[in-house]
This record gives structure tokens, C-alpha cells and sequence, in this order.
């Protein structure tokens, strides 16, 4: 009988490192690590790229495969800025995609090329998230850190590099820095923002492998290393997604997003037009207030998150970070329609409702972006930690109109990866692992008729808050 083969794919997302060890040839989830990350509060959101290392680590150990592994892959939160040093030490912590200090920096790349002209160049019109904001910002706040950078990073690039010895990043992630587009690094955006092109890692074609873990690392000598990408393009493998499949992600940040043929270059900035990790598209909308601003809401009723209630007319926008979708970077959260009779759980369901709001909208330019048409027949797949609880699922249910499956494996970011490390062994498209390891298959929850009523509430809210909620972003 052949010897189990066995691959490792880490999610090294916001909050936490999760790594999962995978049956390469049935997709069974052999071993599982998890260690968490902190990310600093107040006006900016930064970590600091150690910790990841480290937690990828732990992660890695508690699985009990790392020194048997045939082949590894790291996905990463999208964005963040990992400046290092002449010796690959970081010069400071990590921007962090949730960080709104870059807002201006933003606005300043959107106007000086115009909306359309830099959704034409890089897919996307550049907000706060995006990694050249934060170069740009970084080069303005802090110019002597700046001068210090020897290489530019994405989280998981830095930690492939860490694994590897080698530079190197792939499409999906470089999608979303902003001087990125189809015919690689954009000069005249880098030479806008004051980087040399230099410090940044080659880009590696789909389904090639970085290179072999070195010696004294946190997996065997040898280990082969797969390019990694974006955690949501690592998930859009892990689903085996085909064209015009949307995927709802409710984690730190929520994202909604298909796989699309069509290059998309939205110039109202609504959808994002990051590359995926195959050959095609992923546009996707993503905002900066999920799961962590309805549990906040939660914790302020003294409610556990599942404690909500129908009806009533309050209407919350949980912007507590500043929003991405809508583009509301100075944003607060906002709570409106208060009546005597309001409910303390339905408050909180209004809570889940703004959070869901964006994404649900946004769904439609998110298919049409990619060339697909939305077809309303289709389930929605439901996944990030947000999935397992009732209150989000009957959400989205009620926000969607949809039928929702909601995925039985639990880390699809991390499955993805390993999707990806699996592909490099045996040649075949990682997407094509994913479905042969039937990683979609889960709950179907039947669809309910939508609630128009609450979106429109929610509408209109937004469209009256106005200037309390667009006050720009304080320079900071
Ligand atoms: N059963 C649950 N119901 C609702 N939310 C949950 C549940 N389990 C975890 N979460 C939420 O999921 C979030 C973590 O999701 P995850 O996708 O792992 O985040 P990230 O990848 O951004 O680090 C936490 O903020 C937590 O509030
Ligand atoms: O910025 C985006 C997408 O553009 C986020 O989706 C980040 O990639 C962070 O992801 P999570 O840690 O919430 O999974």
C-alpha cells in the first residue's frame, strides 16, 4: 500500500494562525493548530510580524505533522504592509488592512489618477486598505523607518520567505497592493508613492512552488513550499469555486466574492478587482465591520450573540472601525429609529442587519464585475467563524433571499492552502484538488423571501447620515 501522504496549509489571518494537516489523497483533516494574534487598538491597527512567525509555529507543531509533511502553503490576511530590514527583520509592526490612518493617502492616489484610470491600471480604486496607502503613509509619517526598508512584504509572503529563504509572491495576493495589474508592478504608481520596485518580491505563476523548507525550521528540512496567496483567494480554492459561485465570508472582516471571467475594474470602488489564484478573478467587496462589531454590540447589551428578536425599527450601522463598504473611513457607529418598545435583541439583530447590509448589496456588482450574470437560484456559500452561529445564518438567510450552504469544514482558508501545497505534488489545479475533496459539501439551509423592508431601512439611514458619517479621515 502507498504511504500516506500528508500537506499542511496555514491560514495566518487577523485574529489567529490556524494550520490544518491534510490526507493529500482524500482531503481528511488529520491535525489542527491554532494561536492567537494581537492587534494593537486605538487609531491604528498594526501587529507585528513575529508573532505571526511564531504563532505559524505553534500552529504548525499542534497538528502533529509538521515533520512528516510532503508540502506546505501559507495564505495570509490581504494587504498588510510588512516592512523589513537588510536582515529580514521588521522595522516596525505590520499595517494592517483594518488601518483607516491611510485614508488620505488613499484619496490622494484615487484623485491624482482618477477613479477610472487607476481601476483601469491596478482592477481596484485604491481605499485605506490598500498596501501602497500604507506605503505612502508610512513614507509621509515615519520617513526614517521608511528609509530603512530593504524589502517590502505581505504577511504571507513574509512568512513563505521566513520558511524558504526565498522572495516571493503570487497574483491573488499582489492584486491587492495597488501597483499591481495585469502586466506586473505598476512603475508610475510605485514611483507616485516613493518605493522602489526593487523591495518587492517577484511574482510567481499559479501552481509554482517558492522552494524547500531550510534547516531549524518549525517543518522538515526539505518540505516542499507552495507560493501561498490572499486568504479569500485561498478560500475561493479551498471551495473548488466555479465561475459565478458567490461566497459570503464572515470572519474580522466580511467578504463577499466569485470567481468571475471578465477582468473587474470598478471604478466606483465598490468592488475590488483582485486577480485569484489560478488564471482568473476575484472581485470581491469587503468591509471592516463583522463579526467583531455585532459581538461588541452584543457585549454592550449584556446579550449573548445569540439572543436576537424580529421586528422593530431600530437601525444600526456598526461602523466602530471607520467602514471600507461604503467608503466611510471616519465613520462610528451609529444607532437609529430608538422607539420605547425597542428590545435590547432587536437591537443586536439590527446589528447583525448593518453588518450584513454592504455585502449583501454589494453582491450583484460583485457577480456582474467578473461577467457573471446573478443568478438568484444559486446558494450562497456561507464560511468564516461567522458561519457557525444561528443568528448570522438566519441573517443572511433573510438579507439574501438565497438558499445558504454553509460548508462542514470549518477552515476553508487554511483547506485552500493546503489545496494549493496538494497541487504542487501531484500537477493538478488546486481548485480541482478542492473539489475532489469535496470541501463544499454541508448544511443547505432553504431559502426565505427577502427582507426588502430592513435593507431599505438601512438604505436610507446610510443615505441620511450624511456628514456624521462622512466626515473625512483625521490625518494622523
Ligand atoms: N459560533 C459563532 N457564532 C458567531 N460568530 C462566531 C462563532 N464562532 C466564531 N465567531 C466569530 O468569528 C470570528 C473569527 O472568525 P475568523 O473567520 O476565524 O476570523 P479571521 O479569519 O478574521 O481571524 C470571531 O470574531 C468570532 O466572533
Ligand atoms: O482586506 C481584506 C480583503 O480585501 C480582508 O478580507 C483581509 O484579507 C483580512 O481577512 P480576515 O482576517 O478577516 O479573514
Amino acid at each position: 500500500m502507498a504511504a500516506q501522504r500528508v500537506v499542511i496549509g496555514v491560514d495566518s489571518s487577523t485574529q489567529s494562525t490556524k494550520a490544518l494537516a491534510v490526507d493529500l489523497a482524500t482531503g481528511t483533516v488529520l491535525g489542527q493548530g491554532r494561536a492567537a494574534h494581537t492587534v494593537s487598538e486605538g487609531a491604528g491597527r498594526e501587529s507585528d510580524p513575529e508573532q505571526w512567525w511564531r504563532a505559524l509555529g505553534e500552529a504548525v507543531a499542534a497538528t502533529g505533522w509538521a515533520d512528516r509533511a510532503v508540502a506546505v502553503s501559507v495564505a495570509g490576511q490581504q494587504h498588510g504592509l510588512v516592512t523589513l530590514d537588510a536582515a529580514g527583520r521588521p522595522v516596525r509592526p505590520a499595517l494592517l488592512w483594518n488601518d483607516v490612518r491611510s485614508a488620505p493617502q488613499a484619496a490622494r492616489l484615487r484623485d491624482g489618477f482618477g477613479r477610472e484610470e487607476i481601476a483601469r491600471r491596478t482592477g481596484s480604486v485604491p481605499t485605506a486598505a490598500f498596501t501602497a496607502a500604507k506605503w505612502a503613509w508610512l513614507r509621509e509619517h515615519e520617513p526614517a523607518a521608511a528609509d530603512r526598508v530593504a524589502a517590502v512584504r505581505l504577511p504571507h509572503d513574509f512568512l513563505t520567505e521566513r520558511l524558504t529563504g526565498e522572495p516571493a509572491t503570487d497574483r491573488g495576493d499582489a492584486s491587492g497592493t495597488g501597483w499591481w495589474g495585469p502586466d506586473g508592478y505598476d512603475r508610475e504608481i510605485l514611483d507616485r508613492i516613493g518605493l522602489d520596485p526593487a523591495l518587492l518580491p517577484p511574482v510567481l505563476a499559479p501552481g509554482t512552488g517558492v522552494g524547500f523548507v531550510g534547516p531549524d525550521l518549525p517543518l522538515r528540512q526539505g518540505t516542499l513550499v507552495a507560493t501561498g496567496t490572499g486568504d479569500n483567494m485561498a478560500a475561493a480554492l479551498g471551495l473548488g469555486l466555479t465561475p459565478g459561485q458567490p461566497v459570503l465570508s464572515l470572519g474580522t472582516s466580511g467578504t463577499v466574492y466569485a470567481v468571475g471571467r471578465k477582468r473587474p475594474t470598478d471604478p466606483s470602488g465598490t468592488v475590488a478587482g483582485f486577480a485569484d489564484a489560478l488564471g482568473g478573478w476575484l472581485p470581491l467587496a469587503c468591509t471592516l465591520n463583522c463579526t467583531l462589531a455585532v459581538d461588541r454590540f452584543a457585549a454592550l447589551l449584556g446579550r449573548d450573540r445569540e439572543e436576537v428578536e424580529e421586528g422593530g425599527t431600530a437601525v444600526v450601522l456598526p461602523y466602530l472601525d471607520g467602514e471600507r463598504t461604503p467608503d466611510l473611513p471616519g465613520a462610528s457607529g451609529l444607532v437609529h429609529g430608538l422607539r420605547h418598545d425597542t428590545t435590547p435583541g432587536q437591537l443586536l439583530q439590527a446589528a447583525y442587519d448593518g453588518a450584513a447590509h454592504a455585502l449583501l448589496t454589494a453582491l450583484e456588482d460583485v457577480l456582474g464585475a467578473g461577467g457573471e450574470s446573478p443568478d438568484q437560484d444559486v446558494p450562497l456559500l456561507l464560511i468564516g467563524g461567522g458561519a457557525r452561529g444561528r443568528a448570522w445564518q438566519r441573517t443572511v438567510l433573510r438579507l439574501s433571499g438565497r438558499a445558504v450552504q454553509v460548508p462542514a469544514a470549518a477552515e476553508l482558508v487554511a483547506l485552500g492552502a493546503a489545496a494549493q501545497a496538494a497541487a504542487l505534488v501531484t500537477g493538478e489545479p488546486a481548485d480541482a484538488v478542492a473539489c475532489r475533496w469535496r470541501t463544499a459539501e454541508g448544511l443547505l439551509l432553504e431559502p426565505v423571501a427577502r427582507d426588502d423592508e430592513a435593507l431599505e431601512r438601512i438604505t436610507v439611514t446610510l443615505r441620511r447620515a450624511g456628514a456624521l458619517q462622512g466626515a473625512p479621515a483625521r490625518d494622523q
